[in-house]
């Protein structure tokens, strides 16, 4: 037997006071696909970090293919085979395909590989693992799956023998999914090895050979997928048994809440992304909208939440505390945004600043200089504790908690501040098992207590766990309304733009 393609011995790191990573060991066979696990913050990414040089271990040994190493930072890493396809792709979005895959690989080797020669490397490769992708395509112009591609072919084009995927789905359509799972399985036909980090534990027993089990900063477990179950992989996450599906109760609604009558919105370019759109909210419901993403869900949230662009159409509120802000048209209307990067977190910000963003009022924080940081700083503890926020700490950057948690920084904001009508896009988009539980359980209490909510989501397993009425939309236009009953098959249908096809 070879010797596998790496073995982690008592890998250590902390960062001051959090032990990110605790006497780690891990063992991944060449190849095979190798799932690590664990909740939010557990240290999955530090780990990977670590291995791909970003971070020095404090204690602990790598060997790569039997050969005890250092990665001093990712040219070393690179050089020992090793690439990795980031949860933020590290692209130039005006440079063509060609162009990204060439860049930063002119050292060593690749030194004096002409452009014409490149070209063809590329397209071997991506012929060799069913890519398609054109090598003359601007990066910017194309779909992040696309893009997750041209991240995979800069890997193998620097020769990696061992990728690692930190969460690669969690911005995929469906079908995006499942072409990426196919070039996952031909890269180990081809003997390379995969490290695929993800929430979805119906993708681990999926595609993965192997399953590493993390919990805060430990690794709990390895088993071989064939010999495990989700419920087992869950319960090891957490340490407890987790509810992958929240009991709810029945819908109770009232008054009409939100309104949105006959929306249009035609983006700069002159495409129509929403298309007619109507619907209502009404107190004490949860109305879900399931569609493949792209097809229009984010604009008409953007448009609902005040932020996006009405080109025809209206949208209405009724009786909704407090007045239009800067940042919403109501105060009483939260809104967890699909991209909390780019719309809702700063990154740099504190995450007791966070906690307060678009939140302000004067009569509440104070203004400017001389906001009341007292209040600042207890909101946030509150919110912290509300929604298990790891580690609680108000003064951290928002950008160093982990994606999972930062995720429930947004939520708690948006949720904690006593929505009448809360948007909600994405909500448990990076979010481990047992915290998808607790949102799923949040959001069906604040129904119960008749708040009005909008649910955008590209899971159709949450759409159907938690909406009371369910709406599709396809290509900016809304297909049919079906209720929570509608099986897999009837949504699926009407989310791929076939209208009759609910009936049968
Ligand atoms: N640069 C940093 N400075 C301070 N703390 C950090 C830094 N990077 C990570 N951490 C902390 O280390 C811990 C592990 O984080 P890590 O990102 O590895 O978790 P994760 O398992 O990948 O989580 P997620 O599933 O949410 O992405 C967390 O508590 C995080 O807040």
């Amino acid at each position: 037997m070879s010797a596998p393609a790496i073995e982690l011995k008592g890998i250590s790191k902390s960062f001051g006071a959090v032990h990110a990573n605790r006497d780690i060991d891990l063992t991944v066979e060449k190849g095979t696909i190798h799932g690590i696990i664990g909740e939010n913050g557990a240290g999955k990414s530090t780990l990977m970090s670590i291995l791909y040089g970003f971070y020095q271990a404090d204690k602990g040994t790598i060997a790569v293919d039997g050969a005890r190493v250092t990665i001093k930072d990712s040219d070393a890493a690179i050089s020992l085979g090793i690439g990795m396809v980031h949860q933020h792709f590290m692209l130039v979005e005006p440079f063509t395909v060609l162009e990204n895959v060439m860049l930063g690989a002119e050292g060593g080797a690749l030194l004096n590989r002409g452009r014409a020669e490149a070209r063809k490397e590329l397209e071997r490769l991506e012929k060799e693992y069913e890519l398609n992708v054109d090598p003359d395509a601007i990066v910017g112009d194309l779909p992040v799956g696309i893009q997750q591609r041209v991240e995979i072919l800069k890997a193998l084009y620097r020769g990696a023998e061992i990728l690692i995927l930190d969460e690669p789905t969690g911005v995929l359509t469906p079908d995006e999914a499942d072409h990426l799972f196919r070039i996952l399985g031909q890269l180990r036909a081809q003997g390379k090895t995969v490290l695929l980090i993800t929430h979805k534990l119906r993708e681990i027993m999926a595609i993965t050979d192997d399953v590493s089990v993390m919990r805060q900063g430990q690794m709990v477990a390895s088993r071989h997928t064939a010999e495990t179950s989700v419920e087992e992989l869950a319960e090891l996450m957490v340490g407890r048994r987790v509810l992958l599906r929240v009991e709810k109760g029945e819908a109770n609604p009232g008054k009409v809440k939100l309104e949105v009558s006959g929306l249009n919105v035609v983006d700069e370019l002159g495409v129509a992304r929403v298309k007619e759109a109507s619907l209502q909210v009404r107190a004490g419901e949860i109305v879900g909208i399931a569609g493949v993403s792209g097809n229009g869900q984010s604009e008409l949230l953007e448009a609902i939440a005040g932020i996006g662009p009405i080109t025809t159409g209206s949208v209405e509120l009724f009786d909704i505390a407090g007045e239009p802000t800067p940042w919403r048209p109501r105060h009483g209307l939260g809104h967890v945004p699909e991209d909390r990067h780019k719309m809702g977190l700063v990154t740099k910000f504190l995450a007791k600043e966070n906690a307060v963003l678009g939140y302000q009022r004067e009569d509440e924080f104070g203004s400017g200089v001389m906001m009341d940081k007292g209040a600042v700083l207890e909101t946030c503890k509150r919110h912290m504790e509300a929604f298990d926020v790891r580690p609680p700490d108000p003064n951290l950057k928002a950008a160093n908690f982990s994606g999972g948690n930062q995720q429930k920084i947004v939520l708690a904001r948006e949720i904690e501040n006593d929505p009448d009508v809360l948007i909600v896009g994405q909500p448990t988009r990076g979010v481990d098992v047992g915290a998808i539980e607790a949102i799923h359980r949040r959001l069906i209490e604040l129904r119960d207590a008749g708040k009005a909510i909008l649910l955008v989501s590209v899971e159709l397993d949450e759409i159907r766990a938690l909406s009371d009425r369910i709406i599709v939309m396809f290509a900016g236009e809304i297909m049919g309304e079906v209720g929570p009953e509608a099986t897999e098959r009837e949504i699926g249908l009407l989310m791929s733009g076939v209208r009759d096809g609910a009936a049968a």
